[in-house]
């Protein structure tokens, strides 16, 4: 902390400014910080090895992918040799109209890039939850949350990466046909690079921007199948055709009169204008150009060297992180049970578990009382709907079994040898597990997350709050710290997650996670006012580190509704805690009264800072807010910050308007 800095004029600074001197982004990172240091550490207790047969498997995926002088003996072989699969880059060879365009159709190339390897492309089809009936799965087609369309518009702080991208297309382009030993005509292959910009930058002006997306229940438009080739036709694509090419692959026929939710019609409407625009060549350069960029990852120095310069515009990271931690991360996100289970049993203790849920879902119950803008009707089905939430915290007990952890990978054969194909299996493996979920029933008793994982959950189709082991740590939670900072920390995080069941996103659903209105007009509209004054707020926040851009505050608005619930609900509790336990001793050397404590690590979570590149592409992307905004902008609409400072009126951390939802 910088105790140079007035608490009451900018507390960010205060509780961070001493970090900030002392420590510099990593070369490999694009932020750092409390945050990001602590799933760095996580990544280092990865590396320990495993011993059961799932664990074996996670080892020998790890070892494939640290295999660097193998994946480097192998070139770009792997990826030359199944791009026939997808009927090939058109750019990448030669007479492919004569060999491959001739007989090609859209939706055969969709369809294959969808279920064999789990790429969305075009059109986003897949088997998710049913919002009304959160029992049931059901096809789902959405447009794609591509980059945000200003990058498109290549210009201003985008250019650069504008640029770097299609350098990036151009060079692996230039890489396969050398590999190929095929002429390169670099001018040609600029012409047909700028048509994909074309087509690229057509297919994001035609999605819904985020701020079209964030309403639910005007996304939730249930049809037939039959009806979308009637009401959405695309010339060159038929949905009934397309369907049965990828629910076949997992042996599910799906007639004309299957439901399926359209929660994108407005750009399936647009769709079929730009579709018009292109040549059946520039679909396939779009196509497998989306496919292929992100599997140079897989192979050798001079195809991920292809992605350098776009990686450095896109997040300011000038290196790679470490071979090993990239596949620490990597065999994580493939086979989280098992690697949950090496973490566990290496770094989590079960006292760790004994969180203060309780508390804070009653402080957020008997908040209800003070909100005056909601009627009694409501609040009764609001107060049923947080009593209904469910908690999941540490691990499933199941990745502690080995017979069900060995069960759950029993299809997967990984070969150390052969990482870019244990990379296919995997996007196959993980797409028909999906896809085949069609004719089952939900299974709300399934983790939403594996237990090495520093974050935390909010499902609102589960209406379930989830605390993976990898947060319940030091500075969020350890039994040996004080409960003013367990309850600042994790206390804070608890506040956000039952919170979210509330935001403007999870308010939809009810107490069983069934996308049904349980509002009165009246508290809808109260809320929706109350909504805009956070709105407004955090829109005001321009950020220096990216050139000045302010906030979305739209984007941002679910997460700063559960930051501000979050930080009351976590204080009140505290102070219930020292109304009945007492105040608690102080720590020694530190004039801080356990109030200012609470905050203190509250604030903490968020010293760092971000690259100027990634601070771009965050505001763009990111739904929830830069640290120090979530900090600031949480505490200057709670007083009972300034009291525990004795802020005056005139200071920055009490403006005269504040915000206040929960
Ligand atoms: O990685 C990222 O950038 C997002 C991490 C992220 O917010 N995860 C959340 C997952 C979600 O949104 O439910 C869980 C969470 C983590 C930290 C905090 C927190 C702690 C202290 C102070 C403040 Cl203002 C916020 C609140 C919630
Ligand atoms: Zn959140």
């Amino acid at each position: 902390m910088d105790a140079s800095v007035d608490p009451c004029d900018n507390f960010y600074q205060y509780a961070c400014g001493g970090w900030l001197k002392k420590n510099i982004i990593p070369e490999t990172s694009f932020r750092y910080s409390t945050f990001d240091i602590l799933r760095d550490e996580l990544e280092v207790i990865l590396k320990v090895e495993g011993e059961a047969a799932a664990l074996t498997k996670a080892k020998t995926l790890y070892k494939s992918c640290t295999n660097e002088s193998l994946i480097e003996l192998r070139g770009g072989t792997p990826l030359l040799d199944m791009l026939p699969d997808v009927f090939e880059w058109p750019i990448a060879v030669d007479n492919w109209e004569t060999t491959y365009g001739r007989t090609w159709r859209l939706e055969d190339v969709i369809a294959k890039l969808n279920e064999k390897y789990g790429t969305q492309l075009l059109v986003n089809f897949f088997v998710g939850t049913d919002d009304r009936d959160s029992n049931s799965h059901i096809i789902h087609q959405t447009s794609l949350g591509l980059l945000s369309r200003d990058y498109y518009a290549c210009n201003g702080p985008y250019a650069e990466a504008c640029r770097a991208y299609e350098q990036f297309m151009i060079d692996l382009a230039k890489l396969i046909r050398t590999d190929r030993g095929l002429a390169i005509n670099e001018t040609r292959m600029r012409e047909e690079m700028t048509r994909v910009m074309d087509l690229e930058r057509d297919i994001a002006n035609a999605t819904d921007t985020p701020e079209d997306r964030n309403n639910p229940v005007l996304l939730y438009n249930k049809m037939e199948l039959g009806d979308l080739n009637a009401n959405f036709t695309l010339e060159i694509f038929d949905w009934s055709y397309f369907t049965a090419k990828i629910m076949g692959t997992v042996n599910i026929s799906i007639p004309d009169t299957e439901k399926v939710i359209n929660y994108s019609p407005n750009y399936y409407r647009r769709l079929n204008l730009v579709l018009s625009k292109y040549t059946k060549r520039d679909l396939q350069n779009y196509m497998v150009w989306r496919f292929a960029m992100n599997m140079v990852v897989g192979l050798s120095r001079a195809y991920r060297d292809t992605r350098k310069a776009f990686r450095k515009a896109l997040s300011g990271a000038t290196s790679e992180a470490a071979v090993w931690r990239q596949c620490a991360l990597y065999v994580n996100s493939n086979m989280d049970n098992a690697v949950g289970r090496l973490y566990v049993q290496e770094a989590f203790s079960e006292k760790s578990k004994e969180l203060m849920i309780k508390d804070i879902r009653e402080v957020f119950i008997s908040n209800l009382d003070d909100l005056t803008w909601m009627d009694a009707e409501t609040k009764k089905a609001a107060e049923e709907k947080a009593r209904a939430i469910r908690e999941r915290i540490g691990y499933s007990d199941n990745i502690m079994d080995d017979k069900y952890l060995n069960n759950e990978y029993k299809d997967l054969t990984y070969s150390a040898e052969e990482y870019f194909e244990n990379i296919l299996q995997n996007l196959e493996y993980v797409q028909k597990k999906r896809l085949r979920k069609l004719r089952v029933k939900v299974n709300k008793e399934e983790w939403v997350t594996g237990a090495a994982v520093v974050n935390a959950f909010y499902s609102s189709s589960k209406n379930q709050i989830v605390f993976p082991a990898g947060i319940l740590q030091p500075p969020f939670f350890s039994k040996g710290q004080t409960k003013s900072l367990n309850y600042g920390g994790i206390g804070m995080v608890i506040g956000h997650e039952i919170t979210h069941g509330f935001d403007d996103n999870g308010r939809n659903y009810d107490k069983d996670g069934d996308l049904k209105d349980w509002w009165t007009s009246d508290s809808t509209r109260r809320f929706l006012e109350l909504s805009k004054c956070i709105v407004d707020q955090y829109g005001n926040f321009s950020w220096d580190l990216a050139s000045g851009l302010h906030l979305n505050g739209n984007n941002t608005l679910g997460e700063n509704i559960a930051d501000n619930g979050g930080i009351r609900q976590a204080y009140q509790a505290y102070k219930n805690y020292v109304k009945q336990h007492g105040e608690e001793p102080p720590l020694p050397g530190i004039d801080l009264s356990h109030d200012q404590l609470f905050f203190l690590n509250f604030a903490q979570v968020w010293c760092g800072t971000y690259r100027p590149e990634q601070a771009v592409n965050s505001i763009k992307v990111d739904v929830h807010s830069p640290g120090k905004f979530r900090v600031l902008g949480s505490l200057q609409n709670f007083p009972e910050f300034a009291k525990a400072f004795s802020c005056n009126k005139s200071s920055y951390m009490v403006p005269d308007n504040i915000c206040r939802v929960w």
